[in-house]
């Protein structure tokens, strides 16, 4: 039988394996996730309206049903057509491999990517709550507890693009591994982690440095080698989460235009809120617009607000002259691994294929990359990611990701078995792997 979404190359990863991350997921946490929707759902009642209010309390028993749904591990049922074109990819992918399933015997990254789809079908077939997201309120708070974060890149970023004309001059290539692995941390919890560059361009901070023994395989040296014999390359990022993840990828985007490597970055968002804290539109513009508002930093000084304001000035500036260009596709949100990306998005595929580099972000980016599945922890990476290293038309590839998932891949013999029995390290956010292909372009 050939690879599909019910068939990945290597036995599939199920919720239904009591031993794995995904079976928690499926059994706490999804539930949890819902829950969270719901009070925001809730939060944003208001009793004068009483047709979104009515409206509103129909979602939220939809959504509790969803809860019982998960719970009962009822049978997968068609998702409700909301107008969105994907819908079709739904049904067929549903009707096609997932007929019989139920919520933990799908694999996980189906019935997972299902769950999100079904909530987003809830909440497009309204009238006053179409676009309304539900995870909007987390993605915002959170972004603003990097507040010390967020003003600080704002100054090293300016240090590092004025260090060329400046005495201290920090080599491009180190430049750009730190700026990939604050990139890569972006998506980790812990902020903590993140490095500060010192006055001589060392990198200060012992949790980064720290945080480095922490990455399992680390390609960065073979991507700059690949990416530094350009000038005015394209950069594509396949963006991972909102916030303070967005923020850090933006940083990098804007000192690879800088540096002139680059002249192009096209930023992947979603098309609907995903995975609770994925970038979609709104999420991007939101990030811009709270940059330069006095409200949100209320307690910033003068200096901090004026740094940032010059940062989202060329931010817009690259925007409007057409250097960074926002760009959406509904394969993204699609329940396909990308190894099935040229095949089934080949629009998609061509216009990636103009590209120097495809940086794909986080981890349910790179579940997609690998299938999602029961992989050795010692498959070479350009095995595990199938078609997109061995097509005649393979791009260039850069995964940034940190572990929060049951599947890791390209590590050393016995890096496994040195991080123990217990596979919690695979989805601790703990650690993280930096893989590059180089394509057959
Ligand atoms: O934001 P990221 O890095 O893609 O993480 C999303 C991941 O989070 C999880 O929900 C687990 O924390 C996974 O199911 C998913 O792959």
């Amino acid at each position: 039988m050939s690879v599909n979404p019910a068939n990945p190359p290597r036995p599939s990863l199920r919720a239904a394996d009591k031993e794995t991350f995904a079976h928690f997921t499926a059994r706490h946490r999804w539930r949890d996730i819902i829950k969270k929707a719901i009070d925001n759902i809730c939060d944003s009642l208001n009793s004068s309206e009483i047709d979104k209010n009515e409206e509103g309390k129909k979602i939220v028993a939809s959504m509790e049903e969803l809860i019982n749904q998960i719970q009962r591990n009822d049978q997968l049922i068609q998702i409700e057509d909301d107008g969105r074109p994907d819908i079709v990819i739904w049904t067929d992918v549903l009707n096609t491999y997932f007929k019989d399933e139920n919520w933990f015997t799908a694999t996980w990254l189906f019935a997972e990517s299902y769950l999100y789809r079904r909530i987003i079908s809830i909440i497009t077939n309204t009238k006053h709550w179409k676009n309304y997201d539900p995870y909007f309120h987390q993605k915002g708070e959170a972004f603003k507890l990097s507040f010390t974060e967020i003003f600080e890149f704002s100054k090293r970023i300016d240090e590092l693009i004025s260090s060329s004309s400046s005495k201290i001059k920090i080599d491009d290539n180190i430049i750009f591994y730190e700026l990939a692995q604050i990139s890569l941390w972006g998506n980790a919890t812990d902020l903590s982690m993140l490095p500060n560059f010192g006055n001589d361009g060392n990198i200060e901070t012992k949790q980064f440095e720290e945080s480095k023994k922490n990455i399992l395989v680390n390609d960065l040296e073979k991507a700059w080698k690949w990416l530094s014999k350009y000038s005015n390359a394209r950069v594509d990022f396949i963006l991972d989460n909102a916030g303070f993840e967005l923020y850090s990828d933006l940083i990098f985007s804007d000192w690879l235009i800088q540096s002139g490597y680059v002249s192009e970055v096209h930023l992947h968002v979603k098309s609907f809120p995903w995975f609770v804290s994925d970038t979609t539109l709104d999420d991007f513009n939101w990030l811009l617009k709270t940059l330069q508002s006095n409200d949100f930093f209320s307690s910033a000084s003068e200096i901090e607000k004026s740094s940032l304001k010059k940062l989202v000035d060329r931010w817009q500036s690259y925007i409007n002259n057409s250097k960074w260009i926002i760009t959406s596709d509904f394969f993204w949100t699609s329940p396909y691994s990308f190894w099935h990306l040229e095949e089934k998005a080949p629009e998609l595929y061509a216009d990636l294929c103009k590209s120097h580099l495809v940086i794909f972000k986080g981890d349910l980016n790179y579940r997609k990359l690998v299938y999602d599945c029961k992989w050795e922890t010692t498959t070479p990476f350009k095995e595990a990611i199938g078609p997109l290293a061995s097509s005649k038309n393979a791009l260039p590839l850069l995964s940034l990701r940190t572990g929060k998932s049951d599947v890791f891949i390209g590590l050393d013999e016995g890096v496994e078995e040195r991080l123990g029995p217990d596979k919690s390290w695979m989805y601790s956010g703990k650690y993280a792997v930096i893989q590059f292909s180089e394509g057959n372009k």
